[in-house]
């Protein structure tokens, strides 16, 4: 379903001390009710994370999961246990995780296969480099990836599922895309999405801070954003949430 979502991910970031900080001082912030905040901390901090926000609106969210449901998978993470520590979200195929573990397209979609099976909502993330832009593969490239995701779920999966775009050039850089790029990119995703499209929430991610988050979630397509660095510091996480 459509919605106003603000997804924290922290990426491999955090301590027990320094988690148990950030979550206190953001259980202490306020934002609109009709928006989603959403935590994913690294998963050995998941329990941690569960325990500190029991008593507030915040959700908790995992930043991976595995495509198998058991087994012999060393290092894996399954659905059924981030579920058992309360997550309702859970963001899979990350450009981090596309250039470092080498996922592909066909992985992301089992991935969002196993978290929707379990009740989990999956963030799919999508997004071009620096050169596929430059090289006007904008749109060739996040139409590719999302076509594995249209092919392998079916319309329900898919309105289950958030995707968020992020382009690469712009994640952890201050390069953020402009307001209208960032539409441009968002429109075009729901006309793929078709009928589905409208009932789904899409995410813009790359370097959203306080001062443009406004911008960006004023744009008709953009219902929100994945935020990494500035979901580090409590105060920018918050102004981030209350920009709607
Ligand atoms: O998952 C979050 C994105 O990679 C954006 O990271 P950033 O806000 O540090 O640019």
């Amino acid at each position: 379903m459509r919605g106003s979502l603000v997804v924290g991910n922290w990426k491999m970031n955090g301590s027990g001390a320094s988690n148990q900080a950030l979550v206190t001082a953001l259980t202490d912030c306020q934002w609109s009710d009709s928006v989603t905040v959403v935590l994913c901390p690294p998963s050995v901090y998941l329990g941690q994370v569960q325990s500190l926000i029991a008593d507030s609106s915040l959700v908790l969210g995992a930043q991976d999961l595995s495509a198998h449901a058991s087994g012999a998978y060393t290092g894996d993470i399954s659905a059924s246990m981030i579920t058992e520590l309360g997550c309702q979200y859970v963001i899979v195929g990350h450009s981090e995780r596309r250039e470092y573990q080498q996922e592909s397209d066909s992985l992301i979609a089992q991935k969002c296969l196993a978290a929707i099976n379990a009740g989990i909502t999956p963030i799919a993330c999508v997004g071009e480099t620096e050169k596929q832009r430059n090289d006007g593969e904008t749109f060739s490239v996040i139409r590719r990836q999302l076509d594995v995701l249209i092919s392998t779920l079916s319309t329900e999966q898919l309105e289950k599922t958030v995707i968020a775009y992020e382009p690469i050039w712009a994640i952890g850089t201050g390069l953020t895309a402009t307001p209208e790029q960032a539409q441009e990119v968002h429109q075009k995703m729901r006309e793929q999405l078709a009928g589905s499209g409208q009932n789904m929430t899409l995410l813009y991610g790359g370097s959203v801070k306080a001062d443009n988050a406004a911008q960006l979630f004023s744009q008709h397509d953009i219902d929100g954003a994945l935020v990494g660095g500035a979901s580090l510091v409590a105060q920018d996480f918050s102004a981030i949430a209350s920009s709607f």
